[in-house]
Order: structure tokens, then C-alpha cells, then sequence
């Protein structure tokens, strides 16, 4: 068996991946936006990177000599590692400790690093070492979730669902949780076509509701985006775990019935105003735009712009 790594070993694995200054050790390069980009600070198993905010990201995951280190022999470290980061006027450690080796998780507790989040196969922890209290940026704040308000114009009719795990069974809106990278509208449209065997394409956007510690939101708060969408089959065949019934009502039906939510019935209201008055008037369209710095792509939902201040040059 391969013996433990000692506190003293531990320690010059971590003086290595010192870096004594903002200078020393540490190559700052100009990004586009001027701030500065991360460069591993040393070169040993520990990977320590300044962060353009002046915080230290530790990976557990990269230290080779990590299964051989008991938790108290870390705990040494970690504590000799703060006190010269301290030193150093480093603004927060970030702690990323791989699943398997939980173990550390306690003795950096106990230097007073606290859960920052937690995905499935790691969890990070952070200790502010600035001035005053923390300003590290919180975790996800929201669950997002998305329904598709699925109406035919030219039947007048709106695709709607009975929730089988609810205590009361009031019409809704088919919709679900976004999932991790996906687009408002391919959720209503995947989450449609799950609970109802309807396929639809995306219209339009036209409520958002924000409901703080929603029950079933582990203590989050809750986004719950209702979007337009256009049928284009329309035998339903819905999921049994999910629904009670499904039918298509007519959208009248749906705006005077009380066998609903109070945010089914106001979009019904907001859909029959489009239908009557024309979708311009309730939509929130979608185009897709460059970021400026990152080559990546955003979706943007705002009210239809008219084309000539679309090309607008200035503003006279
Ligand atoms: N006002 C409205 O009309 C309503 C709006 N919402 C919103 O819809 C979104 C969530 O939609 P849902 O249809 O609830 O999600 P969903 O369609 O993504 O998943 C619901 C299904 O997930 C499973 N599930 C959920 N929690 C579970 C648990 N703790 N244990 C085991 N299985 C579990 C069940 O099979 C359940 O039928 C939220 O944003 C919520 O606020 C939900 C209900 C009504
Ligand atoms: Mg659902």
C-alpha cells in the first residue's frame, strides 16, 4: 500500500502551485473586454487558477497524489494555503472537490468554506478571504419551467391538460422543467409532444410568472413561461403518469371556465384578445443574435420591431 502523503508533502505540493504575487508566477492576458485571462498559476498537480476577479479556483480532481491524502493532512494544507492566499490579498477560494473524494469536504468546512452548488459528480465550496462581506456571486436562483399553449385558429380550439399528481384537477396548460442548455420554446414543444402526443412548432412567447419558494422548486424560486405554439398534428395521445385527461377546448370555453389556474385562464384571455385582434398585439417574438465577445449565440423575445426601425441609422 502506498503510504499517505504527509502534511509536509502536502504542503510543497500546494507551495508550488503558489503564485507570490499578481506579477510573479502568473501571465495576465488582455482579453477582448480587457479583463484579464486565467492562466494556471504553477505547474505541479494542483491546479490553482487566478480568476480575473483575484480568487483561486483549486480542481481537486487534478492532484495526482489525491487518493494517498488523508483529510487531516488536507486540512494542514488547505489552512497553510489560505493564510498565504490571505497574504497575498487573494479575494475567494473556489474548492472543487470530485464526489469520490468527499472526504475533504469537512476539514474545509471547518476553515470556514461553505456549499456554494453541487452538481451530480462534484461540489464546489468557497471561502471569502476580501474585504467586508462575501460578493461572490450566488448559485442558480430559478427553476425554469415552460408550457406550450397549443391553439388552432382555424378550429378555435386550445390544447389542454388534467394534472394527475394534483390534489385538484383544473385545466392547464402541457409544459414541464427546461432542461440544462435548452431553448424556451423546444421545451414547450418537447414537453408538449411528451404529455400529449401533440406536435406543435413555436410561436411566440407570452407570459413569464416568478413565484418565490415555489413548493417543489428545492427551495428556489419558480419561472414559468407560457408560450404560443402552433399545432401541426392533432390525435392526442397523452402520457398516462402525467395526465388525467387531455382535450381540445374550445378557447372560449377556457376563458370563462373556473375549473382552472388563475394564469391558464388570464393567457386564455390574452390568446382570445390575439385571435380577435390580431397575435401582434400579445407576442413576444424571437431572434437569434451574436454575443459580442464569446462567438456564442443568444435568443432574444421582444415585441415585433417595424422593419424601418429595425435599419434605423440614428435618431432623428
Ligand atoms: N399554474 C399552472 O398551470 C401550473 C404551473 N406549473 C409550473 O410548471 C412547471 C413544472 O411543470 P411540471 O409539469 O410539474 O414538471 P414536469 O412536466 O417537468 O415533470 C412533472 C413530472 O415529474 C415527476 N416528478 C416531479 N417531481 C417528482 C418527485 N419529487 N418525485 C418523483 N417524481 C417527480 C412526475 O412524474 C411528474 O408527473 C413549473 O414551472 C411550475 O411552476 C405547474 C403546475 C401548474
Ligand atoms: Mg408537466
Amino acid at each position: 500500500m502506498r503510504p499517505l502523503l504527509s502534511w509536509a508533502g502536502w504542503r510543497a505540493v500546494l507551495a508550488r502551485t503558489y503564485s507570490p504575487g499578481p506579477s510573479a508566477g502568473y501571465r495576465g492576458t488582455s482579453g477582448a473586454q480587457g479583463y484579464v485571462r486565467n492562466t494556471p498559476v504553477g505547474t505541479c498537480d494542483l491546479q490553482g487558477e487566478l480568476d480575473r476577479f483575484g480568487g483561486i479556483s483549486v480542481r481537486l480532481a487534478q492532484l495526482d497524489a489525491l487518493d494517498r491524502l488523508d483529510a487531516a493532512a488536507f486540512q494542514k494544507g488547505l489552512q497553510a494555503a489560505v493564510q498565504q492566499w490571505r497574504s497575498e490579498g487573494r479575494t475567494a477560494v473556489w474548492l472543487h472537490i470530485p464526489i469520490l473524494q468527499s472526504r475533504f469536504i469537512a476539514p474545509a468546512a471547518s476553515l470556514g468554506f461553505c456549499f456554494h452548488h453541487a452538481e451530480s459528480d462534484s461540489s464546489v465550496l468557497t471561502l471569502w478571504l476580501g474585504e467586508g462581506p462575501s460578493r461572490l456571486p450566488g448559485y442558480a436562483s430559478h427553476q425554469v419551467g415552460v408550457a406550450g399553449a397549443v391553439f388552432d385558429e382555424s378550429t378555435r380550439k386550445i390544447l389542454v391538460v388534467q394534472d394527475r399528481n394534483k390534489l385538484k384537477n383544473m385545466w392547464k396548460f402541457p409544459g414541464g422543467l427546461s432542461e440544462p442548455g435548452e431553448d424556451i420554446g423546444d421545451t414547450a414543444v418537447r414537453e408538449v409532444f411528451e404529455e400529449t402526443g401533440i406536435k406543435s412548432e413555436f410561436r411566440s412567447l407570452l407570459s413569464i410568472r416568478q413565484q418565490h419558494t415555489n413548493p417543489g422548486a428545492f427551495g428556489k424560486s419558480d419561472m414559468y413561461i407560457i408560450c404560443r405554439l402552433k399545432p401541426y398534428s392533432f390525435t392526442i395521445n397523452f402520457c398516462q403518469h402525467e395526465c388525467l385527461r387531455c382535450e381540445w377546448m374550445d378557447l372560449n370555453d377556457l376563458a370563462k371556465t373556473e375549473n382552472t389556474t388563475p394564469i391558464t385562464s388570464r393567457v386564455a384571455r390574452l390568446l382570445l384578445y390575439g385571435y380577435r385582434e390580431g397575435f401582434d398585439k400579445i407576442d413576444l417574438t424571437v431572434e437569434e443574435l451574436p454575443a459580442v465577445h464569446t462567438g456564442l449565440f443568444y435568443k432574444l423575445y421582444h415585441k415585433e420591431l417595424p422593419d424601418n426601425y429595425k435599419t434605423m441609422k440614428g435618431i432623428d
